[in-house]
């Protein structure tokens, strides 16, 4: 329904966005009501295209349409947009019904109208009992509900979210994301979200578009953007803390962590780990020479964090010059830093460990 094509923005002499083509939702099922994040890195330009979208920046080259129309002439209240920011930026004196119906009296919506709909879209982001309550004596995830409420109110085509969960403490947004993606969908409004954090794109998206410097570099549904990132760069942005190369035979690589499934063509792969590819175990038996075992490799435990998912470890190796992660690609470069993993309980600073890969969690980098 939105289509991106080669839009240019910049600010005075400063190009942020340069030939961006981007087609939201568009490799999945249900693109028109499906929920798109819009991830990348502080200053990568997506709250710029996001604003371009909405009509607030005026690309100078390129076009934007919806439903095949150009937008290039629409202003921004004529777009039939709903937009909500980090801040919610309700107006501090009104009562949350008058923020939530504010749209709906400039659209020149009737009194009872205006009140039904009010009630209708408070009771859907569980606020019904507040629709009389001054929008300053909110708390911020009530803020940010009735934020969404108001661009909801309208009908909107499409929904723009701009960090809406950022100003809030992370307990709570954790909580927030996943209503509000509850709320969107069941408002059957397609919605793009711009967001840094890429658990929050996976709680609440059905597709996540990658930016990097002004570019899309790769859409894909959460589950094959983690097992399949595009490059090293995207790979360690989503959260890829090790990645080493590997030798890929018959679809198997074997690494120093165990062998890989990598479905890819014979030759150089590049496999990414997360901490939680990894787990930190005790070494399983001392009979076996290490460095003849092909499943796992031992080191020491530099650093243990008490995370609530269990411990997060850094291993260190144990013989100096020889990295964790090496393996017969690579084996020139030995990661001689470590790794970070999982580890099993009560694990301690100074402890030998075998660190061993859980497949199904890594990363298979490249198209
Ligand atoms: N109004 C503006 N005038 C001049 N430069 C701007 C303006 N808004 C943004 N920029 C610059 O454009 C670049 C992209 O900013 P943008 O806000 O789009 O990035 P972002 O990816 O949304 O980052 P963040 O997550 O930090 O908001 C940055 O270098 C920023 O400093």
């Amino acid at each position: 329904m939105l289509v991106v094509e080669g839009v240019r923005v910049a600010y005075g002499e400063d190009v942020v966005i340069d030939g961006l083509d981007w087609r939201p939702g568009a490799g999945i099922d249900g693109a028109a009501t499906a929920v798109t994040a819009l991830l990348g890195p502080s200053g990568c330009g997506k709250s710029t295209l996001l604003r371009a979208i909405a009509g607030l920046e005026k690309p100078s080259a390129g076009r934007i349409t919806f439903g095949g129309r150009d937008l290039a002439d629409l202003p921004t209240h004529r777009r039939d947009f709903g937009v909500v920011f980090q801040d919610g930026q309700l107006f501090p004196g009104r009562t949350v019904a008058a923020n939530v119906g504010y749209g709906l009296r400039m659209r020149g919506w009737s009194r009872s109208a205006i009140r039904d709909r009010v009630a209708e879209v408070l009771e859907l982001v569980s606020l019904p009992d507040l629709a009389d309550r001054p929008a300053d004596e909110l708390s911020g995830g009530q803020a940010q509900r009735v934020a969404l409420a108001r661009a909801l109110a309208p009908r909107p085509r499409l929904l723009l979210l701009d960090e809406p969960l950022a100003a809030l403490d992370r307990r709570l947004r954790d909580r927030l994301a996943a209503d509000i993606a509850h709320i969107v969908r069941e408002s059957g409004t397609p919605t793009i979200l711009v967001t840094h954090d890429h658990t929050e794109a996976a709680v609440m998206a059905d597709d996540v578009s990658v930016m990097r410097d002004g570019a899309i570099v790769q859409s894909a549904a959460p589950m094959m953007l983690w097992r399949n990132p595009v490059d090293e760069w995207t790979a360690r942005f989503l959260g890829c803390t090790t990645v080493i190369a590997a030798e890929s035979v018959g679809g198997v690589a074997p690494t120093s962590f165990g062998e890989i499934v990598t479905g890819r063509a014979d030759g150089i792969v590049h496999l990414g780990f997360r901490p939680e590819s990894l787990r930190a175990g005790a070494v399983p038996d001392e009979g076996v020479d290490p460095a003849r075992d092909r499943s796992s490799s031992v080191g020491v435990v530099a650093r243990v964090a008490v995370l609530p998912s269990g411990p997060r470890v850094y291993v260190e190796p144990d013989v100096v010059g020889v990295g964790l992660g090496t393996s017969g690609a690579d084996a020139g470069a030995p990661d001689v830093h470590g790794v970070d993993a999982i580890g099993d309980e009560g694990v301690a600073v100074g402890d030998r460990v075998a660190v061993t890969a859980i497949p199904e969690r890594v990363a298979v980098i490249g198209p």
